[in-house]
């Protein structure tokens, strides 16, 4: 699926429409794009573009504070809080904010930025709409592969506001370096005019531009997907990369998995055919795994295999 160069390799991602369901031509879509890709861009859903827009211009001033304020970002839960430029990821810098779906963490992120009230509800709202956005495409793509479950409801979402500091001395080189998202599905709102970000097509190993494209979202799987989906769902391996002089902005917003709870595979993926990969683990347990291995690119999975593939 997607379209292909003349020599066959895949050169666009899926592109799902949120306004098709249930069209059963679109759960099909959805199913092979998780698959093939773990990655597609949404059209047609239902976060407004000017609440988008808005939303741009509010995360914009945020990062232009001073660093000082910005330190007042402080983790709720490891990582969550902002990153300054390091010596690895010289051009980036995030804020973050743990949980969405929380009225109270989105006044706290709010309070240490010495956000105005009309940022506040700006976020407030984006978090509240983003939150639902991600419950009902996770809620479709486990109807994609047959299973009507209320898996989501209460699942922390925690978003990242991403700066990629670029300039004409970094074209060429790496904004963030190759990775996949350890949670289940991240929402992207990337930057409408500065592209860069690349997926890995996982059967040539090739990376694949995604363009701007204003006013859709970008979905993009993480290892978690693919332990609930017993390795059927593709996490997606992805970076940034400088391609032009110009500030980058991004959002995404991480669908982590169950608070506390452990995610695994349901019985209906697992047969004598396909046995069960992994073993249950929290988000949690599997971030610390993640960040003590410093395996950023899916590795980190194969410290979760099933000893006997039992
Ligand atoms: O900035 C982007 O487009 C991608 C960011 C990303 O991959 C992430 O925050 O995990
Ligand atoms: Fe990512």
């Amino acid at each position: 699926m997607g379209d292909q160069d003349s020599i066959g390799i895949r050169t666009n991602i899926p592109v799902i429409d949120m306004q098709k369901f249930p069209d059963s031509g679109e759960y099909e879509k959805l199913k092979e794009a998780c698959e093939e890709w773990g990655c597609f861009r949404i059209v047609n859903h239902k976060i407004p573009l000017t609440l988008m827009s808005e939303m741009k211009t509010v995360v914009r001033s945020l990062l232009d504070l001073p660093m000082e304020i910005k330190n007042r970002n402080t983790d709720v839960i490891a990582g969550s809080g902002y990153m300054a430029p390091t010596a690895v990821n010289p051009l980036y810098e995030g804020l973050g904010l743990y949980d969405l779906g929380s009225p109270l963490a989105v006044r706290n992120f709010c309070a240490q930025l010495d956000a105005s009230p009309h940022q506040n509800e700006i976020i407030g709202t984006y978090a509240k709409a983003v939150n639902d956005l991600a419950i009902d495409i996770g809620r479709k793509l486990t109807e994609s592969v047959g299973l009507f479950l209320d898996l989501f409801k209460d699942w922390p979402c925690q978003f990242r506001i991403n700066k990629y500091n670029f300039t004409p001395e970094s074209v060429g080189s790496s904004g963030v370096q190759i990775h996949t998202d350890s949670g289940f599905l991240t929402i992207l709102q990337d930057d409408e005019n500065v592209g860069g970000l690349e997926v890995m097509d996982k059967y040539s190993g090739q990376f694949v531009p995604v363009d701007p494209w204003p006013g859709t979202l970008l979905v993009n799987l993480g290892d978690l997907a693919t332990v609930w989906s017993n390795g059927r769902f593709c996490n997606v391996k992805h970076r940034v990369q400088c391609k032009e002089a110009s500030i980058r902005v991004s959002i995404a917003s991480f669908l982590l998995g169950p608070k506390g709870g452990a995610i695994e595979a349901p019985q209906e993926f697992v047969d004598s055919e396909h046995p069960r990969l992994y073993v249950p683990v929290t988000y949690e347990d599997y971030r610390k795994t993640r960040l003590s291995t410093k395996l950023q690119a899916g590795e980190a999975l194969e410290r979760i295999r099933t000893p006997c593939n039992s």
